[in-house]
């Protein structure tokens, strides 16, 4: 739905030409949860006004649906612009209008007649969870409420894409997972697709389908959010992973559990997917007489799907434990000795 062919936007600063977003080739599906990730000067922000056509590309092209935007001017593409939202990290509301009027104000710029407007409103302001705070103004919320003030305002002329440009970046972590949540809901029940900017891997693991990794203009890393959380490949993909798994295995990590745990062997396992809702620890335990203790765990959960980590003390004879861990490779779980007697 949304296709963007060698893209490349360059600014010309004092000192010279800067290549903001550099030959980015992407294609989002309809109804995905699309995420793109990059420390500050990445390009996120460039790319995002490329996508509603706030910015023209200097090369390449902007397709969404069956609308080259980068080809329409004037009406049309103001037309084509309504079909994509966006929703700020700080809000943008209008400070001397109430709740009401704040989500009100996109329809009446669209003509919508006063009777309809007012109905669309209420049906709004429930969708986003704020019955009761209508008639509020906007120094009078809390930042998680004038976001869903800023959700539902974009959400008013029924887009088809919603952009969220570092929308949780200022609220507290509570009140971001309840934001995200909310973004999830509307996802599913309105079929929305969503594209969002951040620098927080956090953001992307709990409600991505898909991420990008942009560094200096260009996408270095893409793939589902599952794949890219268990097995990285680039070395800023890796930096921002670690933001939020533990690093269980550096060499230091290993030392301190063996010296916890003197004996047997140090069993990394790795989960991917379904794996993490079967029993395998009980299949493990009734069908192989080895002694199983828990030593370290770290099961994350996405959109995708669970992932994570378990380091397991096996004790036994070599040969009981050369079997625990082809039971687990035949249950194809990913293991590694990490250390043994
Ligand atoms: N209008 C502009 N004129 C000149 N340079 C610009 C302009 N907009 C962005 N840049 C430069 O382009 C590069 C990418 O900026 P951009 O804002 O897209 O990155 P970002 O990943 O969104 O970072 P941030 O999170 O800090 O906004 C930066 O070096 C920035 O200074």
């Amino acid at each position: 739905m949304i296709e963007l062919k060698q893209v490349t936007k360059t600014y010309d600063t004092g000192k010279g030409a800067l290549k903001a977003v550099d030959g980015v080739d992407l294609s989002i599906s309809s109804g995905e949860i699309f995420g793109i990730i990059g420390y500050s000067g990445a390009g996120k922000s460039t790319l995002i006004r490329l996508l509603n056509g706030l910015e023209k590309p200097t090369s390449g092209t902007v397709q969404i649906n069956d609308q080259v935007i980068t080809a329409i001017k004037g009406v049309e593409l103001r037309k084509a612009r309504q079909k994509v939202s966006m929703i700020f990290q700080h809000f943008n509301l209008l400070w001397s209008r109430t709740v009401k009027e704040n989500i009100a104000f996109p329809l009446e710029i669209a003509g919508v007649p006063k009777n309809k407007r007012d109905a669309r409103v209420m049906e709004l302001v429930e969708l986003v969870g704020l019955t009761g705070r209508e008639n509020a103004y906007p120094s009078q919320l809390s930042g998680g409420q004038k976001q869903r003030v800023g959700i539902a305002r974009a959400l008013a002329n029924d887009p088809e894409v919603l952009l969220c440009d570092e929308a949780t970046s200022a609220l507290d972590p509570e009140t971001t997972d309840a934001i995200l949540d909310l973004l999830v809901d509307i996802n599913k029940r309105l079929g929305l697709t969503i594209v969002l900017i951040t620098h927080e891997m956090h953001v992307i693991r709990k409600i991505c389908h898909r991420v990008a990794v942009m560094e200096g203009g260009r996408v270095v890393e893409l793939g589902d959010v599952l794949s890219v959380f268990q097995a990285p490949k680039e070395a800023i993909t890796k930096r921002f992973v670690a933001q939020v798994t533990e690093t269980e295995d550096s060499n230091e990590t290993i030392k301190h559990l063996r010296e916890l745990y003197p004996t047997g062997d140090l069993v990394k396992l790795v989960f991917v997917g379904d794996q993490t809702e079967q029993p395998i620890l009980t299949k493990l335990i009734r069908t192989n007489p080895v002694e199983v203790n828990i030593v370290q765990g770290n099961i994350s959960h996405t959109q995708r799907g669970a992932y994570g980590t378990l380091i397991l003390q096996l004790k036994g004879t070599r040969e009981e434990i050369a079997n625990a861990i082809a039971f687990l490779n035949n249950e194809n779980i990913q293991t590694e000795v990490m250390a043994n007697d």
